[in-house]
């Protein structure tokens, strides 16, 4: 695997890292409140019972930021992140994406284009289909985007080889050990060129020495992407330029 693999093939405008105080906005949360289980949210439990996830958080990141999200269990990580990403419509409060109109009045449609184009995730469990190759895997957000199957092949060949799987291109998921998946996982997260990388716990399945080759990989990818990752992992937040805590659903300390 190169140095510096991972660079996008259109930059980011504004600065990276050199001065992230200058840096345009990437993502920003003003006044965000979910309750999961409430009529007003469109969260994911189908129950009676509310759930406050998300109090009143207002976060900024700037483009080509790494922020880490840190805080116990149940304190709101994920929900920043499926909210970050579009999965989710919090109850209350605006989410601010680059330039675009705030997530939160988008119809759905508007809010999935926006998260394939611009919003790469990468899940704790990979989320790979198992029938597909490594290679369709990856390829797979392309397909949603209408590119044809020779560039989707290209691409995703490149990636793979890029992570270092280039021998494992042909390879389902099931002969793939848990490092090797979430590179796969990561490179389908690239695929599409994504200006923001969400990541949930990336390491979370695998072993220390695993998870350090998946670490390196995120370094590199937020050397020009601006990347939220949640965990709750000292080595994984130490790839973040500023880390956040979260308690009980809300910012308690923005790292700043
Ligand atoms: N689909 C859901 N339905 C109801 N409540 C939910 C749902 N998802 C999360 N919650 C609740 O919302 C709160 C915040 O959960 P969230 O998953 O964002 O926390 P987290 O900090 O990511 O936790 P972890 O570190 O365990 O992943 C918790 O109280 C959780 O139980």
């Amino acid at each position: 695997m190169s140095d510096h693999a991972l660079r996008r093939t259109t930059p980011q405008a504004g600065p990276t890292t050199t001065d992230e105080r200058e840096s345009p906005t990437a993502v920003r949360l003003e006044d965000v409140t979910h309750e999961y289980g409430s009529s007003g949210g469109r969260g994911r439990s189908s129950e009676d019972r509310t759930v406050t996830a998300l109090r009143d958080v207002t976060l900024d990141v700037a483009a080509g930021e790494t922020v880490g999200l840190e805080g116990p269990s149940g304190s709101g990580k994920s929900t920043i992140l499926h909210a970050v990403s579009g999965l989710l419509v919090p109850t209350a409060g605006r989410i601010q994406l680059l330039d675009t109109a705030d997530l939160t009045s988008l119809s759905d449609r508007e809010r999935t284009r926006l998260r394939r184009h611009h919003v790469g995730i990468v899940f704790q469990r990979f989320h790979l289909l198992p029938s597909l190759s490594a290679r369709a895997n990856v390829a797979l957000p392309l397909v949603q985007a209408g590119i044809n199957r020779s560039t989707r092949r290209q691409r995703a060949e490149s990636l793979l080889e890029q992570v270092g799987l280039g021998d494992r291109i042909d390879h389902s998921p099931g002969e793939l050990s848990g490092g090797e998946r979430q590179r796969v996982a990561i490179a389908r997260a690239l695929v599409t060129d994504p200006d923001v990388i969400v990541a949930d716990e990336p390491t979370g399945e695998l072993d220390t020495a695993t998870g350090a080759d998946v670490l390196d990989l995120l370094t590199d990818i937020g050397r020009d992407r601006t990347v939220l990752v949640a965990s709750h992992d000292d080595s994984t937040l130490a790839v973040a330029n500023r880390v956040v805590t979260l308690r009980d659903g809300r910012v308690v300390d923005d790292g700043r």
